[in-house]
């Protein structure tokens, strides 16, 4: 992948896709909620790229050379949002790479946007998205979630310190893209709390309602 040296995306005034050909499901919810899970399962049933917003920092934060590394390091431990000329940069670059190298159409946005000035500059400079699917649960079991995958992930910031500032900045900052979708009818909800694959039942269920079907393999039958 090209440095980012380049980030023009946002400075775009039309969308550099149409929504008609390239489709966008944002993958929203606090921190913990369970947006990376269900995604995984849906790229296996309905074959759509998944780019998880916080995957593509993280990737760029640890490139040798990144200009941007100490400061998605420094947003990422205080549970702040990363400007988003970065975020939405490093979006679009993977976007293009999955749909040359990938013919893919269909993207999964996990974790983004986080701040309504990065929902809006997405939708006016890069596509306007279809809808949010959007996993709702209580902070206390997110909580409890998050320092549980803590003890083997890795991150710097799956820890107490960081998660309670990660609450707050979910709560303050990216509800209200929820909000904002949600009051343009553009919101599936889904309650989050219980396991995996019950949750992702009704994800399917939700996603019928869009008429977003899985992928079915057809074998056919041939004479041996
Ligand atoms: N429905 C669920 N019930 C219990 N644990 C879950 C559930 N969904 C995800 N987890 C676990 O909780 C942690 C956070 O899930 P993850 O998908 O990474 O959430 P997010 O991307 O929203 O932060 C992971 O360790 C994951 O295995
Ligand atoms: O659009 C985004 C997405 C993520 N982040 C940063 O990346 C962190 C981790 O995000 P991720 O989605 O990986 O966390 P999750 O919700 O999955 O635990 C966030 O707390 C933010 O600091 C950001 O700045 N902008
Ligand atoms: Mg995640």
């Amino acid at each position: 992948m090209p440095a980012i040296e380049n980030l023009g995306a946002t400075t775009r005034t039309s969308p550099l896709w149409s929504a008609d050909k390239v489709t966008v499901i944002f993958v929203l919810g606090g921190p913990g909620a369970g947006k990376g899970t269900q995604c995984s399962k849906l790229v296996s049933d309905y074959g759509f790229k998944h780019l998880s917003a916080g995957d593509l920092l993280r990737e760029e934060q640890d490139r040798p050379g990144s200009e941007f590394g100490e400061m998605i390091k420094t947003y990422i431990k205080e549970g702040t949002i990363v400007p988003m000329e970065v975020t939405i940069q490093l979006l679009e670059n993977a976007m293009k790479k999955a749909m040359e190298e990938e013919n893919k159409s269909t993207f999964l946005i996990d974790g983004f946007p986080r701040k309504l000035d990065q929902a809006h500059a997405f939708e006016r400079s890069v596509v306007p998205s279809k809808f949010t699917l959007f996993f709702d649960a209580p902070e206390d079991v997110m909580l409890e979630r998050l320092l549980s995958r803590g003890k083997t992930s890795g991150r710097a910031d799956d820890n107490i310190e960081s998660i309670k500032k990660r609450f707050r900045t979910f709560v303050e900052t990216s509800m209200p893209v929820v909000d904002e979708f949600e009051s343009q009818k553009r919101v599936i909800k889904v309650q989050a709390t219980r396991t995996p694959d019950e949750v992702y039942q009704d994800v399917q269920a939700r996603l019928k309602d869009w008429d977003i079907e899985p992928i079915t393999l057809k074998f056919v039958k041939t004479d041996a």
